[in-house]
């Protein structure tokens, strides 16, 4: 038998996407034929200018959303309505369950699901709650925690669940500069640590280039496929190859804009 190189497959297909909205007065066209594929491992950025239908469609791969044209695929079956493969993180600081613990907020997917019950949840949930440091606070109740440490919670509860991807909805947008930052760094950590593979929204990038192993530009909306690059690898610790990438980005996504204004002129 020949020894034959087979591609890996995807872990998630995203191929010729339409999204559409629509409302009473208007059909609003979110994004238009957005192919990409997402393998196992990957930190997969979603990067595009306010509008250009991100946030749709990460509502798209986690089933709230049906393309008009168009299919998603993960793990090769179709993907037609949210499932516990896909855990979404959202933006909103308030995602947690107020009269509910840190441990028990964890929990509560593992128990709904049917995952796991009783001692099991408990024990994979605090698993988690120590992997984002939050180990002494696995009793207190939300209302108690900073922004960064319930986004912390909700990255928590998200990777409990173990699911094939899991999906962030800008997930540092609200907080400030420093906490970003250090969120950033917990994210890859933990990516160090179990190398889960995400699916990121962000309008950010140098967040884009940090957090991200891949990265797909996108054009204002409707949104469209303008390229996919892959990031600057971790291990280059050179800020002229980041400066160089950040550069190329920004040509890349703005300049239909300079072409524009240069018409103007
Ligand atoms: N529920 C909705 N009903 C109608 N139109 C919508 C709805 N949600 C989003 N849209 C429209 O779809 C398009 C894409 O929106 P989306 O929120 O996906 O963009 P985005 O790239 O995530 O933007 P941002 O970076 O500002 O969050 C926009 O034109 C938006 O107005």
């Amino acid at each position: 038998m020949p020894n034959q190189q087979l591609e890996p497959a995807p872990l998630l297909d995203v191929r010729d996407v339409t999204l559409q909205y629509k409302t009473k007065a208007h059909l609003v066209t979110a994004t238009y034929r957005v192919s990409f594929q997402v393998f196992k491992s990957d930190r997969y950025v979603l990067l595009g200018p306010s509008g250009c239908g991100k946030s749709t469609l990460l509502k798209a791969v986690g089933g709230y959303l049906n393309p008009t044209e168009g299919e998603i695929r993960l793990k090769g079956k179709a993907v037609c309505r949210p499932g516990p493969d896909r855990m979404m993180v959202f933006q909103e600081f308030d995602q947690l369950l107020p009269w509910k613990t840190v441990k028990e907020n964890v929990m509560f997917p593992l128990l709904a699901s049917g995952k796991l019950r009783g001692k099991a949840a408990e024990e994979k949930a605090m698993q988690y709650i120590e992997k984002v440091n939050l180990a002494k606070f696995a009793n207190h109740f939300p209302h108690t925690l900073s922004g960064g440490m319930k986004q912390r919670v909700a990255i928590a509860r998200g990777m409990a669940m173990e699911p094939d991807v899991l999906l962030m909805d800008e997930p540092y947008a609200a907080l400030d500069a420093l906490t970003r930052r250090k969120m950033q760094d917990e994210l890859l950590q933990l990516w160090d640590d179990t190398h889960f593979t995400v699916l990121f929204v962000t309008h950010s990038i140098p967040e884009a280039i940090k957090c991200g192993s891949r990265i797909l530009l996108l054009s204002p909306h409707p949104g469209q496929v303008k390229a996919e690059l892959d990031s600057v690898p971790r291990d280059v610790h050179d800020p002229n190859a980041v400066k160089a990438l950040e550069h190329e980005i920004h040509k890349m996504l703005f300049a239909d804009e300079v072409e524009k204004e240069v018409q103007h002129v």
